[in-house]
């Protein structure tokens, strides 16, 4: 058996066009520009070329982008200046602080200086409990594009098996807290899970956030089971030239295809999917801010 793709980018720039006729009909009707603000502190080759194509998405769907670059040594007083200025800016409506930050700046006092109405990847203490506890928030970019794939794939998630691997603030737990809210049965499985393949083998559907190249195997996935990979891997790839690296997941691609139903590749599943939710939760804030509807279909 050979899973289904699930084209991610393809879904991502179906999501794009859909957040481009919003800001348009905003701009036309409203007056009205979404702003993205997008903090980078210190100089990781990796963030920046992800901050980058954030930027170029965010002019393409015709909203405002504000890219802050700090450098690596920027005092956490000065960050959290920045942040209160962009707070107080009527033109920025998301604020995104790229993480992880160097190691002197205290990362959760600086997410928790964001105005939680602006605060786009939904990681402030106040969007978080909002998302636990069932109230309208702004919920993380990366899960809410896992949700909108298997809503796309599955219509109803309910009474499903969800088997999330990974109990980050960032994917793991807000991916569980999703998965919960659709009425799935959900397992979260992190590095002291015993025995990982048997509770991987019970699931519907899979979620890997793990950091762990291709660690999940085809023996581990239940015949006709949903495959999400989060991974983002670089490892190296001798095979294409010396000092070469390949982008893989935290699936192994070649064996769970052979066994699920249906599978997000690595690259093009997940990650087009979070820069599409952060633009989708950028208007999703700026038609907030301003009492308009909010567009359907574009948040959890
Ligand atoms: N596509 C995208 O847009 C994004 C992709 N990513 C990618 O997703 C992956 C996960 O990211 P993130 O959540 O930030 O990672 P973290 O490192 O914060 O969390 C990893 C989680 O995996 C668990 N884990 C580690 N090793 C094992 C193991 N052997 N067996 C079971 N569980 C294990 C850890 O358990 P424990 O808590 O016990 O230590 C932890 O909960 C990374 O590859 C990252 O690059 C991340 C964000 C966005
Ligand atoms: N505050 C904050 N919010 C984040 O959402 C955030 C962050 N910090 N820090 C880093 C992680 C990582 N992340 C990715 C998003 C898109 C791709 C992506 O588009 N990947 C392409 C491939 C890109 C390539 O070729 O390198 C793909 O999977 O097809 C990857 C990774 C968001 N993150």
């Amino acid at each position: 058996m050979t899973a289904t793709l699930i084209d991610g980018k393809a879904f991502a720039a179906e999501v794009r066009q859909k957040v481009a006729t919003h800001v348009t009909r905003l701009r036309d009707e409203n007056g009205i520009t979404p702003g993205l603000a997008v903090v980078l502190v210190g100089e990781d080759a990796a963030s920046q070329v992800y901050v980058r194509a954030k930027g170029k998405m965010t002019t393409e769907v015709g909203m405002n982008s504000f890219e802050h670059k700090l450098e690596a040594d920027t005092s956490e007083g000065d960050l959290l200046a920045l942040i209160a200025k962009l707070n107080a800016d009527p033109s920025v409506n998301g604020i995104l602080v790229q993480l992880p930050l160097p190691a002197h700046l205290n990362e959760d006092l600086v997410v928790n200086s964001i105005d939680p109405a602006k605060d786009v990847d939904g990681f402030h203490i106040s969007n978080v409990g909002r998302l636990g506890t069932g109230q309208k928030s702004m919920v993380p970019c990366t899960p809410l594009g896992c949700l909108m794939m298997l809503r796309e794939f599955h219509g109803s998630l309910s009474g499903l098996n969800a088997v999330v691997i990974g109990r980050s603030n960032i994917v793991g737990k807000p991916m569980a807290s999703l998965l919960l809210g659709d009425s799935c049965t959900v397992t979260i499985a992190h590095s002291r899970t015993k025995d990982l393949p048997s509770v991987v083998r019970a699931a519907d559907i899979v979620v890997a956030a793990v950091g762990r190249p291709e660690m999940v195997t085809g023996d581990w996935i239940k015949k006709g089971a949903t495959v999400i990979d989060v991974g983002i891997n670089r490892i190296p790839a001798p095979e294409k030239g010396e000092g070469k690296t390949r982008l893989v997941g935290d699936v192994d691609f070649a064996s769970v295809k052979e066994v699920a139903g249906a599978i997000t590749p690595v690259p093009g599943g997940v990650g087009p999917m979070t820069i599409a939710c952060l633009l989708a939760n950028t208007l999703t804030a700026t038609c907030r801010a301003n009492g308009l509807a909010e567009p359907e279909g574009l948040t959890a």
